[in-house]
């Protein structure tokens, strides 16, 4: 089994009233390239065209190293998985599993055959052979799913939505089954959802996609700090997107007027100017709460507030904080910090946040910033 990288380089395709356009995607063996973006955006097609269903006007798909641009699907050793994981339903665990090793390099395997026994023990389901998916976890499914793809020797993995007709606890013990599965084979996979939280657990690389194009593309965790455009910020849930005015600039840091309070940002990416109108985008988590009775002004290092808790909600570890002052807010804490710090609602707290943890953003995508000088002058 080669474990080379995977590469769709500039392809294009007309499908219907329907265009896919100059799609660059890369994921290299042991990495999880998640794509990611809403309804209609022609994430399946792009899918449906690396699997080799659909024919490119341009462009060139390489797997596991081979072109396979002119290869038909069943040669392009692609493991496929979709919602409730494409099993057969008429068909057993173990007769599922030998449709996979038929069109691998096993053509002669039957059901019953000892050989088959390691596989089984591999995914925990040698007790399932003969079971019939209706009465299978979804656990189990994707289990045996996985186990058929993996029969088939496959240089590259793809999911569609798997996990889109189960409810919130399966999602993410399969999540994190599936995470491990794919981190052990080094297969590199592609994960198509439209769910932010599938994004988050498992994507190494990032892909946004719009109207048959890719808006953003990268290592994840520089797509959700550092979001190229408003579309991609609401994507990766920027919690807090604040409208405001770049004043200027003290050191590495610019000085912006948001809701007429001064936060110091440091985003060495941003490319604004004296009075551009930015978002100011701050992860949830980012924003660090104290507690009453610090000073707030004690601190010229970080931006320190006053701010009003007007909700806490959330069970579980974690507690959604809404706070109101010169501007909204949302924090996340543990449920541990919210109680020690007495965060209820209609009390104050101090509010941090590192000039780091902002990303400013202009907006080239459409998005007006709406801005309105405030009448309290600008205060530090
Ligand atoms: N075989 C086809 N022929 C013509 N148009 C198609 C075909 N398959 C898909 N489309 C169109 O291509 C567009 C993109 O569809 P696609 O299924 O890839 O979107 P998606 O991003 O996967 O959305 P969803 O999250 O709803 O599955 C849609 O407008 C769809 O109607």
């Amino acid at each position: 089994m080669t474990q080379a990288t995977t590469a769709v380089e500039g392809v294009s395709l007309r499908l219907g009233g329907f265009s896919l356009r100059d799609i660059d995607l890369t994921v290299a063996p042991g990495q999880i390239l998640v794509i990611l973006g809403p309804n209609g955006a022609g994430k399946s097609v792009t899918l449906e065209t690396i699997a080799g269903f659909h024919r490119p006007k341009a462009g060139r798909i390489v797997i596991g190293g081979r072109d396979v641009t002119d290869l038909p699907p069943e040669r392009r050793r692609v493991g496929l998985l979709f919602q409730n994981f494409g099993l057969f339903p008429h068909l057993t665990v173990a007769a599922n599993i030998v449709l996979g090793l038929r069109a691998g390099r096993k053509p002669a395997m039957r059901p019953h055959d000892p050989a088959l026994a390691p596989l089984l023990a591999r995914f925990h389901i040698d007790h399932l052979a003969d079971r019939l998916p209706e009465d299978l976890s979804p656990g189990e499914k994707q289990r045996t799913a996985l186990a058929r793809a993996l029969a088939m020797q496959p240089d590259l993995f793809m999911f569609d939505e798997p996990f889109s007709a189960l409810d919130a606890q399966s999602r993410e013990t399969l999540r994190e089954e599936l995470r491990a599965f794919l981190r052990e084979t080094r297969i590199p996979a592609i994960f198509v959802t439209h769910d932010q939280a599938d994004a988050a657990m498992l994507a190494d690389r990032l892909a946004i996609m719009n109207h048959g194009a890719i808006v953003q593309e990268g290592p994840a965790a520089d797509l959700f700090k550092a979001p190229a455009n408003v579309f991609v910020a609401d994507f990766v849930g920027i919690d807090n997107r604040l409208p405001g005015r770049v004043i200027g600039r003290a050191g590495d840091r610019w000085r912006i007027d948001v809701g007429g309070r001064l936060l110091l940002a440091r985003d060495d990416r941003f490319a604004g100017e004296t009075d551009a109108n930015v978002f100011v985008c701050i992860r949830g988590e980012d924003v660090v709460l104290r507690g009453a009775g610090i000073t707030e002004c004690g601190n010229a290092a970080t931006n320190r507030l006053t701010m009003r808790v007007v909700g806490v909600s959330g069970l579980g570890a974690f507690r959604k904080v809404a706070l109101d002052g010169d501007f909204s807010l949302v924090a996340y804490l543990t449920r541990r910090d919210t109680e020690k710090l007495g965060l209820a609602p209609g009390n104050d707290t101090i509010v941090e946040i590192d000039p780091e943890a902002i990303h400013l953003l202009t907006d080239s995508g459409g998005n007006t910033i709406q801005w309105s000088r405030p009448d309290a002058s600008t205060r530090a």
